[in-house]
Formats: structure tokens, C-alpha cells, sequence
């Protein structure tokens, strides 16, 4: 198993490592790495048999130099400040890498949602909702789906807000069902925008995505839509995990199927015609590409070593340690950081912002057309800057633009001397 390390720790560390290259004083670096406020609350809930639970949660507003925060809920039992403090930063700097008109923030409840009935989190969702009422907004900070959160949790957000408010206002959160104010496209935004980025790495590598052999970590929404678009590119999906651990057919899965089965049986082991094996083994499978789509911290340093596929594209945010980064450029590993590979949920979520702000929807055509553009703009101005710059690696070429952007905005808005 990996080693914890401090999500908030690694994030300013990765600011630290981009503010190297380039030309901006400290103290406004100290302010890009630390959150503008953090909300900590804890939700009394009443329990079907009508005992009252505590559940604490967060909402970190961590920069909003270039537009309203935005960002996910996530419901985990591990969720902590510092956890969602990291999550708020690294949207900062994904938005920015995007070049999409939004801050950073994000939230978290510690909760397992696996241990409560439909009921008992629709009220904690709604409890959050009034919690969050008066710092959320249209223009002021927009929540959205992440880790065990999805279109039902973000259409209990919005329902009690606006009921709050005496209002409609779509905009006020993303992710929602397509009959509830919903973007085509946005369930599979953020898959996309990993296999977006690992087609244009294979392009830029000189290498053939047709047939190179995947591994997946985490069998969820980013995971699973990953490895069904990798597949239909080509490529051979030879492992996948979830917290159940993982499976493996050298010969190749089908990612659909997989997916069916998980939803049938509740997780991807037993797969048939699979043999079953840890995360750690499938993170340090012999594989052209690795996908980690679960959680932070999945690699460190130690396990960085064993570490064999060539590339890597971070569904995941922040899978990996600062120390296993260290080891992987080292070993000559190329990793497409996170802020790039899975900016397709934010992405999509911006574009649904804007069609509740029109009354006007996009087809799914639209939305995958628009969502290409950016994400494959974003790939060329960070490798550009890689190589201008000659960084060491693509996540600090993408912090290099991603700093300045926030940078620019905060200095031409006179804020700075
Ligand atoms: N949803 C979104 O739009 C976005 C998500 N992300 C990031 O993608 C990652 C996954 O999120 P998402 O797919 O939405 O979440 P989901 O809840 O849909 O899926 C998470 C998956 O990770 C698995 N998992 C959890 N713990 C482990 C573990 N220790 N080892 C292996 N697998 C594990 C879960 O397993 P099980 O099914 O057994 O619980 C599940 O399959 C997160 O880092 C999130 O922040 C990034 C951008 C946008
Ligand atoms: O869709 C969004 O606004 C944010 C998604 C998210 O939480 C993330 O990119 O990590």
C-alpha cells in the first residue's frame, strides 16, 4: 500500500516546484497556494430509525482571481480539511490550464454513502445544501459531482436551494440529470477528457495507441468511461480495480461488459475469464498506458519504482505522491497530470453553465466537439511550454501556465503593486 501523504502538502508543493520557472514574486505565490476561506460545518441528520447522526463536511474556496469557484462534493469516509483544501487548489489550477472562466473550490461530506438508504442521504445532501446556501451562487461559487456523488445528489442541491431562495437558478450547481437543467455530455465529460489526453500523448510520443495494452485503477465514473473511449481507440484494456481490488485478462476486457457487470454485482472482481489481483499489483502492471481513477496518494515513492507502463494519464486527482513524480521523471515515465486529464468534468460543467444561463441546450454532437477543442488546445499550449521552458516534467509545465493565467488576472485587476 501506498504511503499517505498530505494532499494539501503535495499540492503547494507542486505550485513550489512551477513558481521556480517562472518570474512572480513570493508572497504572491504564498497566497496562490493557500485556500481564501474554508467552511466546516457538521449536519445533525435524522437516521430512518429516527436517531440523529453528526456528519462533518467542508466547502474550501480556494482562489477566485478568474471567475466564481468551481468544483465537486465528494461523500468519503476519508474526506478531511486538508483533503478538500488540496482538491480546491488543484481546480484552481485545472480551470486555469483550461483556460475556462472559473476559481477553485471544493467540497466534502465524511461519510460512506455505501451504509445509508436512499432517504437518509437525500437528507444529508439537503442539510449540506442549507448549510452551503449563502456561499454558493451563479456567480459566486458552483458545486458539482466528484468521488460517490452524481446527478441525483446535485438534483437534491439545487431543489433545496432554490426552494431556499424562492427562485430558479440552474446554474447554481452541475452535473444535474438532462431533465433537471443537466448537459448532455456531462456524465461522460470527465473519461473523456482522459482519453482525449492519452490519444494526443500517444500522438506526441510517436506512438500507437491502436493496440497498446491499458490498465485502469478505479471503476467508476472517470475510470469506466476512460476505459470504454481508450478501447474504442484500439487499445487493449487488460486489468481494471475498484475498492474491491482488481482483475486482469491479458488478452483483453470489455469495458462495457465489465461496467454491467459492476452495476449488477456491485464490483468488478469475479469477473469471468479474469484472474484477480491487488491495486498495487495492477499500478505496477507491465502496460503502454496506466489510468489511475481513484483516489490521491495511489503511487508513492516506493512503489514508483515498480511502476512499468510508459505512460501515464491521471484520471484521478492527485494519484500520485510528489515523491513518486520525483522517481517517475527520473525513470523517464511520461505523466499527463491530472489538471489536464480529467479537466473534461469542469470543462462540460462550464458548458452547462452557460446553456441554464441561456435557457438554450446544446447537442451531445456540440458539447464533444467544443470539449475536444479545449482539451486538445490545452494539451498543445502545455507541451509547448514544456518544451520552451525545458521542464522536467508535463505536470510542472502545467502549473507553469496554469500560475501565470491566475497571475495575470490577479495583477491586471490592480490588486498587486
Ligand atoms: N466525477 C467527476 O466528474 C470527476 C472526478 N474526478 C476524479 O476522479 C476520481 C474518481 O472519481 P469518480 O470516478 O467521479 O468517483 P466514483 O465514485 O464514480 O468512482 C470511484 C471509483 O474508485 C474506486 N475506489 C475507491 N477507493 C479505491 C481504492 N482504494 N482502490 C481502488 N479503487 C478505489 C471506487 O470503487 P467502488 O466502486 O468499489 O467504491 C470506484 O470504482 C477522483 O479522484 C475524482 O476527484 C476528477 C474530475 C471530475
Ligand atoms: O465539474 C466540476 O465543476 C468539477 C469536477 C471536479 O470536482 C473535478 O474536476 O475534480
Amino acid at each position: 500500500m501506498a504511503q499517505e501523504a498530505n494532499p494539501f502538502e503535495s499540492l503547494q508543493e507542486q505550485i513550489d516546484d512551477a513558481a521556480a520557472y517562472l518570474d512572480v514574486r513570493d508572497d504572491v505565490i504564498e497566497r496562490l497556494k493557500n485556500p481564501e476561506r474554508v467552511l466546516e460545518t457538521n449536519l445533525s441528520v435524522e437516521m430512518d430509525d429516527g436517531s440523529i447522526e453528526l456528519f462533518r463536511a467542508y466547502r474550501s474556496q480556494f482562489n477566485g482571481d478568474r471567475g466564481p469557484y468551481k468544483g465537486g462534493i465528494r461523500y468519503h469516509p476519508g474526506v478531511t480539511r486538508d483533503e478538500v483544501k488540496a482538491l480546491s487548489g488543484w481546480m484552481v489550477y485545472k480551470c486555469a490550464v483550461v483556460d475556462i472562466p472559473y476559481g477553485g473550490g471544493k467540497g466534502g461530506i465524511v461519510i460512506d454513502p455505501k451504509n445509508y438508504s436512499e432517504g437518509e442521504l437525500e437528507r444529508v445532501s439537503r442539510s449540506f445544501a442549507k448549510e452551503l446556501r449563502p456561499f454558493i451562487g451563479v456567480d459566486r461559487d458552483i458545486p458539482a459531482p466528484d468521488v460517490n456523488t452524481g446527478q441525483r445528489e446535485m438534483n437534491w442541491i439545487k431543489d433545496t436551494y432554490e426552494t431556499l431562495e424562492n427562485t430558479t437558478a440552474p446554474g447554481v450547481i452541475t452535473g444535474k440529470a438532462l431533465d433537471n437543467g443537466g448537459s448532455e455530455g456531462r456524465v461522460e465529460a470527465t473519461g473523456r477528457s482522459t482519453m482525449l489526453t492519452a490519444r494526443e500523448a500517444f500522438k506526441y510520443l510517436d506512438r500507437d495507441i491502436e493496440g497498446a495494452t491499458v490498465a485502469v485503477q478505479g471503476y467508476g465514473n472517470a475510470g469506466s468511461v476512460a476505459a470504454k473511449l481508450i478501447e474504442d481507440l484500439g487499445a487493449n484494456i487488460v486489468a481494471v480495480s475498484d475498492s474491491s481490488g482488481g482483475i486482469y485478462n491479458s488478452d483483453g476486457l470489455d469495458a462495457r461488459d465489465v461496467k454491467a457487470f459492476k452495476n449488477e454485482t456491485g464490483s468488478v472482481s469475479g469477473y469471468e475469464g479474469t484472474e484477480s489481483l491487488t491495486n498495487d499489483e495492477l499500478l505496477t502492471l507491465d502496460v503502454d498506458l496506466l489510468v489511475p481513477a481513484a483516489l490521491e496518494n495511489a503511487i508513492d515513492g516506493d512503489l514508483a519504482k515498480d511502476v512499468q507502463a510508459d505512460i501515464i494519464a491521471e484520471a484521478a486527482n492527485g494519484p500520485l505522491t510528489p515523491r513518486a513524480d520525483d522517481v517517475l521523471t527520473e525513470r523517464g515515465v511520461h505523466v499527463f497530470p491530472d489538471i489536464l486529464a480529467n479537466a473534461g468534468g469542469v470543462t462540460v460543467s462550464y458548458f452547462e453553465w452557460v446553456q441554464n444561463r441561456q435557457r438554450f441546450y446544446w447537442t451531445e454532437e456540440r458539447v464533444n466537439d467544443e470539449l475536444e477543442r479545449v482539451i486538445v488546445n490545452a494539451f498543445d499550449t502545455l507541451v509547448d511550454a514544456y518544451e520552451k521552458h525545458d521542464l522536467p516534467n508535463f505536470r510542472t509545465a502545467a502549473y507553469v501556465v496554469a500560475i501565470q493565467r491566475v497571475v495575470n488576472a490577479y495583477d491586471q485587476s490592480g490588486n498587486w503593486p
